[in-house]
């Protein structure tokens, strides 16, 4: 049962609670580039208090450096070590856990933030934003050459997705023995400034849909976002709280990797979906109606 909280000696509690924050970004500190109202005050009053403040998102649109440009726009401290996204995890996991040979390549459905990660791991990768990949141009299978050195398809949220790139990555992945059918993510949603938008895990679907198999999914709610985090970050789970809007990445990761689960209400999920007659199984820690809340905590 979650706990909603509401009284200023929740919130305040909350945050003596807990020394690590990790905040998911779409639907909880912003949507699109406007910054939920209150997000940047409670940003410092937990740096004030000297809580470790980190972000997780399953956003593969941008880099780490990027999402750093993204946090100085909007006037929002953040360092790069703080800044775990799905495209940085996507990189780590190809050369960090399946060690992709130096001789193999990735094909890559996906924006530039994730072939900067994919670069500074020194994965080698085709396709993505490459406009020699001459994705705009109908599919010829008759005139498609196949690069024997594709080891891995990677799909990540890309918002110029065609059917050349879907069928591009179609014929790696049933022609190259062993190719690997990896996603950075699959929220089904994107919460933009301006509404909702198909996420991630509706660009992959028609690959899933045609391969009739499910891919390796590498951001929240799997491990291997913590596992990042892990690598550079101390901290103490039974002191370590994710805050998000998703219940099926967010929360769950939260559960996964034993840490505490505080979900806002300005995003995905709406309160009924844990409150209502069927309630989903995945059961936040706590519930409160935005992270803004938390500067309750400062009258205490
Ligand atoms: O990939 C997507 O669909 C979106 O980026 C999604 O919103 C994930 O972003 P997060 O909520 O994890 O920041
Ligand atoms: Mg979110």
């Amino acid at each position: 049962m979650s706990v909603r909280l509401s009284a200023t000696e929740d919130y305040a509690s909350l945050i003596d609670k807990y020394d690590t924050w990790m905040f998911d970004c779409d639907g909880v500190i912003w949507h699109g580039d406007r910054l939920i109202d209150g997000a940047i005050d409670v940003l410092r009053l937990l740096r004030n208090r000297k809580k470790t403040v980190l972000f997780v998102t399953n956003n593969a649109t941008k880099s780490r450096r990027s999402y750093r440009g993204k946090f100085d726009q909007l006037g929002v401290e953040a360092h790069v070590d703080e800044i775990y996204g799905s495209a940085y995890a996507a990189a780590v996991y190809l050369s960090s856990v399946i060690k992709l040979p130096k001789d193999k390549k990735v094909y890559v459905i996906g924006m530039a933030g994730l072939e900067e990660e994919l670069r500074d791991e020194g994965v080698s990768y085709l396709g993505g934003t490459d406009p020699a990949d001459r994705t705009l141009e109908p599919f010829s299978l008759a005139n498609f050459v196949l690069d024997e050195s594709v080891a891995a398809v990677l799909c990540g949220l890309d918002t110029a997705i065609n059917y050349t790139k879907l069928s591009k990555a179609f014929q790696y992945l049933t022609r190259n023995p062993g190719c690997q059918f990896l996603v950075t993510n699959e929220d089904s949603t994107y919460p933009s400034a301006d509404g909702l938008l198909p996420g991630a895990g509706a660009i992959s679907a028609p690959l899933r849909f045609a391969l009739g198999k499910d891919p390796v999914s590498i951001g929240k709610p799997a491990s291997t976002m913590l596992d990042c985090i892990k690598a550079k970050v101390n901290y103490d789970p039974k002191r370590t709280i994710m805050v998000g809007d998703r219940l099926n990445t967010d929360i769950l990761f939260g559960k996964n990797g034993g840490i505490s689960t505080l979900l806002v209400l300005t995003g995905i999920t709406a309160e009924d979906e844990i409150t209502g007659p069927n309630p989903s199984p995945i059961i936040p820690d706590y519930v409160t109606q935005s992270i803004a809340d938390l500067n309750k905590a400062a009258e205490h």
